[in-house]
């Protein structure tokens, strides 16, 4: 059967390690908006994060693969491991086009990427071929300027929660498994993750 197209929303992150603000927030955005699904796509090496605390890209992928496996509507996508690193979003967007030019691609970030964001590399070449939705994030008020037909806002709830303080939690032999699925509690315990 050929692919259907879709409008696919693509969540990009470290996910060192994915946690309930992550997916919280992505199945808010995936049933009120006009998205199919979302593509959670692992950054192996974010271009402007320090790789000493990052666990093996495979971990982070299984971990998001454990989470997700309930619900169709989400998908983990682990182009960008096969991709140069660090994970520039133009090489993974142009990659994305040529293997599903079935669908649409709309990228999804938070209000803290907002006033980065004209300064990714080629971010000129990405906007032209896709539309962004933008969430708020505490501490990051949304500047109209940096909106645009191609650029919205979308106001979904605010999970104040990062994956530093989690990874800060296991290291201090705090409980946090409430901050993350279950299964991913299991197999960050079983995997010795993060100590
Ligand atoms: N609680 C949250 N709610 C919504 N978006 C989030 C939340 N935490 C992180 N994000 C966003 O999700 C994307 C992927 O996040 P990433 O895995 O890099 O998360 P993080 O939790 O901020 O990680 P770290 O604390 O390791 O920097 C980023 O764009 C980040 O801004
Ligand atoms: O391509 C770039 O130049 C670029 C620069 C910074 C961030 N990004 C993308 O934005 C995602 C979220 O960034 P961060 O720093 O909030 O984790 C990250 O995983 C990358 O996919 C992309």
């Amino acid at each position: 059967m050929p692919n259907m197209d879709k409008n696919i929303g693509l969540y990009f992150g470290s996910f060192n390690p994915v946690h309930v603000g992550h997916l919280a927030l992505a199945n808010f955005i995936v049933e009120n908006t006009s998205l199919d699904e979302i593509w959670f796509i692992v950054s192996p090496q974010n271009p402007y994060k320090n790789a000493t605390e990052l666990c093996n890209a495979s971990h982070r992928v299984n971990m998001l693969r454990l989470s997700i496996s309930q619900y169709t509507k989400f998908k983990v996508c682990d182009i960008e491991l096969k991709l140069a690193t660090p994970s520039y979003t133009y090489a993974t967007m142009r990659e994305l086009r040529k293997t599903h030019p079935e669908h649409r691609f709309t990228i999804i970030i938070g209000s803290d990427n907002l006033p980065h964001l004209r300064r990714w590399k080629n971010a000129e070449e990405i906007i032209t071929h896709h539309s962004f939705i933008v969430y708020p994030r505490p501490l990051h008020p949304i500047n109209p300027q940096d909106l645009s037909d191609q650029i919205q806002v979308f106001k979904a709830p605010v999970f104040d929660i990062d994956s530093t303080s989690i990874r800060k939690g296991i290291r201090n032999g705090k409980d946090y498994r409430f901050l993350v699925p279950q299964e991913v509690f299991q197999y960050i315990t079983d995997n010795h993750l993060f100590l």
